[in-house]
C-alpha cells in the first residue's frame, strides 16, 4: 500500500471519528477508546485498525459496533468491515517514564477529567509500571476482581465505593491496585491517585504526630481522587491509626472520591478492627481472588516469560505450574530460578532441568512457617556476619550483597509485606526491598556465585524449617 493510500485512509478515518463524535449514542468514555485506535490501511472492503489492547478492541467491536458500521458506511459509501490488531506500542507511556499525561490522550478534549475531578497533575505514591491490566492474566480465580477493578478505574466513585479485594498472599491484589491507578491516570488527565501500603500509612501518621504535621498528613491523604490502600490487615489493633483512617475514609467517601482496599481476609473476619470500620468496608463491593487454576498458572508463566525475555518451552512452564499452585509470587520465583540456572550453565530450559532446580524449592506440606528471624539468622551465619552487621547502615560490598539476599529470600519464602521486610532489616524503606529483590534476580542469572549462595541458603533455611 502506498503512502498516499495510507494518508487517504487516515483522512477517511478522521471523518469516521468526527461522525462518531457527533453520535449522541456514543458516550464520552467510548469516544476515549476511539481515539486510541489508528487505521493501518484498507484492503478491499476491510479496514485494518490497530488498537493498544484487548479492552479497546472489545469496546470498538461490541459496544460501538453499530455506530462504527454506520459511520464507516457514511464515509466510505460502502459496507466496510473492521479488522482489529493489537499493537501495544500504541499504549500511552507510563507515568514513571514520562511525568506528563500521554499526548495521545491529552489532545482529545473528550478525555479531559470528569467535571468532579481536579485538573492538576501530581505524582502520588509510586506505581509499579509492570502492574498494569495488560500484564494481568484473567482466569476463573480472579475474573470478578479484575472486572470490578476495571470498572472502578473507568468510573471512579461511581461504580463501587469502596471496592474491597481480599485473598491470600501473592494472588494479585497489589497488582490490581496499581493497575487501577495506571488506568485511571490514562483515562482522566490530572486525576490524583495515591497508592499506599497500610504500614506506610501508619508510619506517615506516626511521623505526622511526632513532627506536628497533622495538617499536611490530612492534605496528603484527603486531597486525592482515588486512594488505593494495600494490606489493610496491618492496621489491626492500631487504634489511633485506625481512627485516623476512619476519618480519612469518611472524608473521601463523602466527597465522592474512590477508595480501594485490599486485605488478606474479608471484613467480617478481620479481627482487631472496630465494627464501624468493618461495616464501612462492606458498603461497596467485596470481591476475592482465589489461587489460580492450572491453565491460568501456565498462562501467567507464559506472559511472564515473554515479558522478561526468558526462553522456556511450554512443557517446562507446565511442569513449573503443576508444582506451584498457591502463590503467584512463588510461581514467578520458580521460573526465575529455573531460567537463571539454565542461563548460568548455558543450557536450554527443559523439564528435566526444571525438576532438578525446583526439587528444593517446593514447600513441604505441613512444615513450619519460615520466619524472618530464620532467614536473617541463616544469612548472617552463612556470610560470617553478626545480625547487627547484617541490619546495620554499613555499605561494604559483602554486607550489601548479604542484605540484598536476605531481602530477596524474605520476599520469596515468606508472606511478609515489603515495608515489614524493610523494617526487619534495620528499618529500611520498602523501595530498597524492591530494588534488592530485582537486583538478586538479575545477579542470579549472571553470577554463578550468587546463584549458588541463594540456593544453598534456601536449602539451609528449609532444612531448619523441616527440623522445626
Ligand atoms: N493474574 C495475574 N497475572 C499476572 N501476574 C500476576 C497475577 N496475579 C499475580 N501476579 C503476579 O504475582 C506477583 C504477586 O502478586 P501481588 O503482589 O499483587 O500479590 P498480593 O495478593 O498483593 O500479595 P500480598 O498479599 O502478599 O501483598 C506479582 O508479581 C504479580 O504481578
Amino acid at each position: 500500500m502506498s503512502t498516499d493510500e495510507i494518508n487517504d485512509v487516515g483522512s477517511s478515518w478522521r471523518r469516521v471519528v468526527r461522525v462518531l463524535e457527533q453520535n449522541d449514542h456514543v458516550t464520552p468514555r467510548q469516544r476515549g477508546f476511539i481515539f486510541l485506535a489508528q487505521p493501518l490501511g484498507l484492503i478491499g472492503t476491510t479496514l485494518l485498525v490497530a488498537v493498544p489492547n484487548e479492552l479497546t478492541r472489545e469496546v470498538l467491536q461490541t459496544q460501538l459496533k453499530k455506530a462504527l458500521d454506520d459511520a464507516l458506511r457514511e464515509v466510505f459509501s460502502a459496507d466496510i468491515l473492521c479488522a482489529f490488531s493489537i499493537n501495544t506500542d500504541l499504549m500511552p507511556v507510563q507515568e514513571e517514564e514520562v511525568p506528563q499525561e500521554p499526548a495521545v490522550i491529552r489532545r482529545e478534549p473528550e478525555m479531559k477529567p470528569a467535571p468532579t475531578l481536579p485538573s492538576t497533575s501530581q505524582e502520588f505514591g509510586r506505581l509499579n509500571p509492570k502492574y498494569v491490566f495488560d500484564s494481568f492474566v484473567i482466569g476463573q480465580s480472579n475474573r470478578f476482581a479484575h472486572a470490578a477493578a476495571v470498572a472502578v478505574a473507568e468510573a471512579p466513585a461511581k461504580a463501587y465505593n469502596p471496592l474491597f479485594i481480599y485473598g491470600d498472599s501473592g494472588l494479585g491484589k497489589t497488582h490490581l491496585l496499581h493497575a487501577i491507578g495506571h488506568y485511571a491516570r490514562r483515562l482522566y488527565t490530572g486525576i490524583r491517585v495515591r497508592y499506599v501500603n497500610s504500614e506506610e500509612f501508619t508510619n506517615d501518621f506516626i511521623n505526622s504526630i511526632r513532627d506536628d504535621e497533622g495538617a499536611s498528613f490530612k492534605q496528603l491523604y484527603r486531597n486525592v481522587d482515588i486512594l488505593l490502600i494495600d494490606d489493610i490487615q496491618f492496621l489491626a489493633n492500631k487504634d489511633a491509626t485506625q481512627e485516623e483512617f476512619f476519618h480519612t475514609f469518611n472524608a473521601l467517601h463523602n466527597h465522592n472520591k474512590q477508595v480501594v482496599i485490599t486485605s488478606d481476609l474479608p471484613p467480617k473476619r478481620l479481627s482487631g478492627f472496630e465494627e464501624r470500620m468493618r461495616s464501612r468496608f462492606e458498603w461497596g463491593l467485596l470481591t476475592d481472588v482465589q489461587p489460580p487454576e492450572l491453565e491460568t498458572r501456565i498462562a501467567i508463566l507464559r506472559k511472564k516469560a515473554i515479558g522478561e525475555g526468558l526462553s522456556a518451552p511450554d512443557d517446562a512452564l507446565e511442569y513449573i505450574a503443576s508444582k506451584i499452585s498457591t502463590n503467584i509470587r512463588e510461581l514467578e520465583g520458580a521460573l526465575i530460578r529455573v531460567t537463571a540456572f539454565a542461563s548460568l550453565n548455558r543450557q536450554p530450559v527443559d523439564v528435566a532441568l526444571a525438576e532438578i532446580v525446583l526439587k528444593d524449592l517446593i514447600t513441604d506440606e505441613g512444615a513450619q512457617e519460615i520466619t524472618a528471624t530464620a532467614i536473617l539468622g541463616q544469612t548472617a551465619a552463612y556470610f560470617n556476619l553478626s545480625l547487627e552487621e547484617l541490619c546495620s547502615k554499613s555499605r561494604t560490598r559483602t554486607l550489601v550483597t548479604a542484605r540484598q539476599i536476605a531481602m530477596y529470600l524474605c520476599r520469596e519464602l515468606t508472606d511478609m509485606s515489603l515495608p515489614k521486610i524493610g523494617q526487619e532489616l534495620g528499618g529500611r524503606d520498602h523501595t530498597t526491598v524492591i530494588h534488592a529483590d530485582r537486583k538478586i534476580r538479575e545477579l542470579m542469572a549472571e553470577r554463578r556465585a550468587i546463584y549458588n549462595q541463594v540456593t544453598e541458603l534456601t536449602n539451609r533455611i528449609k532444612q531448619q524449617q523441616r527440623e522445626g
